[in-house]
């Protein structure tokens, strides 16, 4: 797989790469690895505001609320887009927002996590970090209004790869390869 002149080529174009997507659809996991196998630093959103804050996403949403952590959020993507080129794993909404998704757009190749229902669901059952997600009462019905009232977002980014439960090293590498081939004006499906 030719990641060793993604970074190169990156560089020549001015552009990062930025994973978005639904809650749960694996972007922080997915952001690490795809990092690493290209040689580029990676930022998440949600632990940039984390360490801007001082706290947690749960305690941020406790003690300051959301339209708080929603300025944090912009200044922590304007801060990690001034990085260089590098890898930004974004949070569950921050795709969403006007301003930052033209930022985004801007600066990035945009990778979209896309998850059905079910994978969605049973992962963010598994852990209590979502501060909105984990209070709602019927968490499948709200995800799948989610999925409704987004994809037609999420489909215009650069690169739609499936994410499901299987060794996140298939999905880099399906990311690698449409990355190539736009880098290498190649049309992609
Ligand atoms: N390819 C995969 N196969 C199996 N499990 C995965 C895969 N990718 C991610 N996961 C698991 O799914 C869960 C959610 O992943 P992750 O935290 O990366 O999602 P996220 O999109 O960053 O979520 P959030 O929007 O809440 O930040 C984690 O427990 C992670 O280990
Ligand atoms: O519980 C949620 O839905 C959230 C999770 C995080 O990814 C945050 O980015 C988001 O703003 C709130
Ligand atoms: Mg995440």
């Amino acid at each position: 797989m030719q990641s060793r002149n993604l970074y190169r080529q990156l560089q020549k174009i001015e552009k990062s790469i930025s994973i978005i997507g639904l809650a749960g659809s694996g972007k922080s996991t997915i952001g690490k690895r795809l990092a690493r196998k290209i040689g580029i630093p990676v930022y998440d959103t949600d632990s940039h505001v984390e360490k801007l804050v001082g706290h947690n996403k749960v305690e941020i949403y406790d003690f300051q609320g959301k339209e708080f952590f929603k300025k944090k959020e912009k200044e922590a993507v304007k801060e990690i887009l001034s990085y260089g080129i590098i890898v930004m794993s974004t949070g569950n909404e921050t795709y969403l927002d006007d301003e930052l998704r033209n930022l985004i757009n801007e600066k990035c190749i945009t990778v979209w996590l896309k998850a059905d229902i079910e994978t969605l669901y049973s992962r963010i059952i598994r852990r209590n970090t979502r501060p909105e997600i984990d209070r709602l009462d019927d968490k499948k019905a709200a995800l799948q209004k989610m999925i409704d009232d987004t994809s037609h977002i999420y489909q215009n980014a650069n690169i739609t790869v499936t994410s499901q439960d299987m060794d996140p090293h298939y999905i880099i590498d399906a990311i690698i390869a449409k990355l190539n081939r736009i880098l290498n004006n190649v049309p992609i499906s």
